[in-house]
């Protein structure tokens, strides 16, 4: 592969960096993009690991063919089977229809099998048999069909670790793991660091059409010594929330610091967060979207500050009416995402207690409850999913979390 071939790819697919490892990784990608080899795509969260399975679909003979991604770990354990393989009608209660699944969807094309690593262990056999043959048989039928599809598959979690804990079929492994590319951690990228945050704040800046965020020399630094736990994806956001939140577009590293959550526990090494079960990235995935929701919250109160402010201003109060604030104190001040105290407070105003256009500040008017993060986090993802008309993807993607992890948010708080 010529260093132009591979620049070239970069640039299509809006491949941001020069770090060796990264261009390895694509360079690799180019090169076996040809052949008809499974690969499996490794790498911490964030780190750009879907970039790849595109890569190679569109530089293969498949390339006019289908090319399917499926995320494994967003597709509940019940009906996995059904997507990927079909099923036929009859076969279980609301199969109304024949279905067919991606893997005959996608013959003659490339199937993208994102968080493979999630995959149950009855699907895992179901998937070694087309890996091998090509053969696979629909949920409910005993007819064999065959299908001719290339599997690119990759997995943020740990699976040597998931092998020995007997949660991944060693032999589907090797034959997933035919070629493996491997895509290094933003923190060993280091001269990626301020490349990203400048196509990220001119993306942003276009965006929201408000001029481009610039560094101080201070936050330059702030940012090269922080360990990024979330990657690419997590400076993205800050990239963003910063873009949003700050009225300066020059920005310094006191400014910035409050938006790296646990700066200095980051910088050390021996906090990397590898241990948890998932290979280390839950927590950080977690820890992202707390973060966001707290943004979500600072929005929240600084919209009903604005409202507050307005029936001063009007000196008028509705009567009968209970006015419900959701996040903060407004009376704390927002100086620091950091700093939070949760809780719901309702305010009754009473037509006893007011004559028109008086305003109340009886303590005896509002009842303060508790208001747990988890109670805020349930909320928050629920009201997404209603504004999003229950779509996972779009959920996920407007509170910036994986599709895995809302998924596992989704059982967890049983909103499903
Ligand atoms: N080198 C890069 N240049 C520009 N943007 C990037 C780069 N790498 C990642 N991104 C962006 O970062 C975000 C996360 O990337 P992506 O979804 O590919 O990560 P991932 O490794 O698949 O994460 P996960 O394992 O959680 O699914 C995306 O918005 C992607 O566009």
């Amino acid at each position: 592969m010529t260093p132009a071939d591979i620049q070239q790819a970069k640039q299509r697919f809006g491949i941001i960096g020069n770090a060796p490892g990264l261009t390895r990784a694509v360079s690799r990608a180019l090169q076996i993009a040809p052949t008809d080899l499974s690969v499996l795509i490794t790498g911490e969260s964030g780190t750009g690991k879907e970039f790849f399975p595109q890569i190679i679909h569109t530089n293969s003979h498949r390339k006019h063919g289908r090319y399917i991604a499926v995320n494994c770990g967003a597709i509940p354990e019940g009906t996995i089977d059904s997507e990927l393989f079909g099923h036929e009608k009859g076969s279980f209660t609301g199969a109304l229809s024949d279905r067919k699944g991606y893997f005959e969807e996608a013959d003659g094309g490339t199937i993208f099998l994102d968080e493979v690593g999630e995959l149950p262990l009855t699907t895992q056999a179901r998937l070694l048999r087309v890996l091998e043959s090509g053969e696979f048989i629909k949920v409910g039928s005993s007819k064999v069909q065959k299908t001719n599809v290339r599997i690119v598959a990759a997995t943020n979690v740990n699976m040597v670790k998931a092998i020995g804990e007997g949660k991944f079929r060693e032999d589907l492994f090797y034959r997933l793991n035919t070629v493996p590319i491997e895509l290094p951690p933003l923190r060993d990228r280091v001269d990626d660091i301020l490349l990203l945050f400048r196509k990220f704040s001119n993306d942003f800046a276009e965006k929201y059409r408000m001029p481009a965020i610039q560094l101080t020399d201070d936050a330059k630094e702030a940012l090269l010594s922080y360990r990024w736990p979330g990657n690419i994806r997590q400076l993205k956001n800050v990239t963003e929330q910063v873009s949003i939140f700050e009225t300066s577009r020059e920005v310094t590293a006191e400014v910035l610091l409050p938006y790296l959550p646990s700066y200095n526990i980051e910088k050390l090494p021996v906090i990397s967060g590898h241990d948890n079960k998932d290979g280390g990235f839950q927590f950080s995935n977690e820890r992202e979207m707390l973060y966001q929701v707290i943004f979500e919250m600072r929005k929240e109160v600084n919209e009903l500050k604005n409202i507050v402010h307005e029936l001063l201003a009007n000196r008028t109060v509705p009567n009968n009416e209970s006015l419900k604030v959701y996040g903060q104190d407004t009376t704390t001040p927002l100086s620091s995402p950091n700093i939070i105290h949760p809780v719901i407070k309702t305010y009754h105003l009473n037509d006893n207690s007011v004559s028109d256009g008086e305003i109340i500040h009886s303590e005896n008017d509002y009842e303060e409850e508790p208001y747990t993060m988890e109670d805020i986090e349930r909320e928050t993802i629920r009201k997404s999913l209603e504004r999003n008309n229950g779509k996972r993807k779009k959920t996920a993607e407007e509170l910036k979390i994986s599709e895995r992890t809302l998924y596992r948010k989704i059982k967890e708080y049983n909103l499903e």
